[in-house]
């Protein structure tokens, strides 16, 4: 036998115990948050045809997609890089949810074609909640705030980050740069390649736009700070600019009354990882210095279009896997008693009432050798001795 058969591929390893049950506990925990808030679960299927796992803004995700090609119908099919799409899917073509607010959540793994590791996991543990059908401010805070009470309810200790992807699309069209130069400006931006962005402003920006693409990567850091800047120095860039900043200040007054002691920091020019976003965007990055953010979302209208429904959206995802080593161990303290093999139908009735009181029956095979607990036949009853 070849030495590689038992190697996993690169990125993709095997959770064992008592990791394994530790996500598990975390994820019923996210899950049961999210029910308690409205959410539905939906599950959909962990590869589908590449037409519409690509679809729309979508396609962005095409170089992180395994693709291969359905024995069934012959079409490309594609294992999902994430399922946010998925989900957008599924809430305009399979519920065709127009006209009505629809909350769903998800859990499932998720693959990325590449190992990078800067850019976290290669096989997520994606759990995500998504709110469709509201295009106003207030299903964004609803969607920060279920993500930040979801994270408190996990004990994990976070810092909030939050931009509008609007703010750059909307100085790159008033600024007047076309297409490619709008295209070139944003993925400078995603790489965050600043000698880069400082090299393309001088190149192809002019006059006054100069000094404003220097402000707006300048307008990083503490939220209330930043956005009295920003609103300041954009204030009458036109009507849409100024609608973005209020949005974020409004979203950040809102969050400090109601999350008083998060850490908020505001990053306009930082769309990392944002792909398919329209609005505002968001990310919680661990208090305790972790270079990949927890979980992240934000807004992202008429994804669905494709699909025969544009609605408004916005929700957000974390990876369990990534997140595990951050949360706490989870003590097994369920009690352990060992019961014999035989055949008895009361002894099976006792195990069966001891497991629903929530405790452990393990069966033995040497019951003289198991220290602790055992279910013994004391005059014709199971007992625990
Ligand atoms: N699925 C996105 C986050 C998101 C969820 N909903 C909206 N955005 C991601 O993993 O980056």
């Amino acid at each position: 036998m070849q030495q590689s058969t038992w190697f996993t591929p690169e990125g993709l390893e095997d959770l064992l115990p008592p990791q394994a049950q530790k996500l598990e506990f975390y994820r019923r925990q996210l899950v049961d948050g999210f029910h308690l808030s409205g959410y539905d679960l939906v599950l959909p299927p962990l590869a589908e045809f590449t037409d519409s796992l690509l679809t729309g803004t979508a396609r962005h995700m095409a170089v992180d997609t395994c693709r291969f090609t359905d024995q069934e119908s012959g079409r490309m099919m594609g294992v999902r890089a994430d399922m946010t799409p998925q989900v957008a899917r599924i809430v305009s073509n399979r519920l065709k949810a127009d006209g009505q607010i629809s909350r769903l959540c998800y859990v499932g793994e998720v693959l990325k074609t590449r190992n990078n590791k800067a850019k976290g996991s290669r096989s997520p543990i994606q759990v995500g909640a998504e709110l469709f059908g509201h295009d106003g401010i207030e299903s964004d805070i609803e969607i920060i705030e279920l993500m930040l009470e979801s994270l408190k309810g996990i004990n994990l200790n976070i810092k909030l980050s939050l931009g509008h992807v609007g703010i750059v699309d909307e100085l790159i069209a008033l600024a007047g740069l076309n297409d490619a130069q709008g295209s070139e400006l944003i993925d400078i931006l995603e790489r965050k390649a600043i000698p880069e962005f400082d090299a393309f402003v001088a190149a192809n920006i002019s006059g006054a736009w100069t000094a404003r693409f220097q402000q707006l990567i300048s307008y990083c850091g503490n939220a209330a700070d930043t956005i009295a800047k920003a609103q300041s120095e954009f204030s009458g860039l036109s009507v849409q600019m100024d609608a973005y900043l209020n949005h974020l200040a409004e979203m950040v007054q809102h969050l400090q009354a109601t999350h008083a002691s998060v850490d908020i920091h505001l990053d306009l020019a930082d769309i990392r990882g944002f792909q398919y976003h329209t609005g505002i965007i968001f990310a919680a990055y661990s208090a305790c210095g972790f270079l990949q953010p927890i979980a992240k979302g934000g807004r992202y209208d008429n994804i669905g279009a494709d699909f025969g429904l544009a609605l408004p959206a916005t929700g957000f995802s974390l990876d369990l896997r990534g997140a595990l080593d951050l949360l706490a161990d989870v003590a097994d303290n369920t009690d352990v008693v060992y019961a014999p093999c035989v055949s008895d139908a009361d002894l099976q009735n006792k195990i069966e009432e001891l497991k629903s009181q929530g405790i452990k029956v393990v069966k033995s095979y040497d019951l003289e050798q198991e220290n602790g607990k055992k279910l013994s036949n004391q005059n014709g009853a199971w007992q625990l001795v």
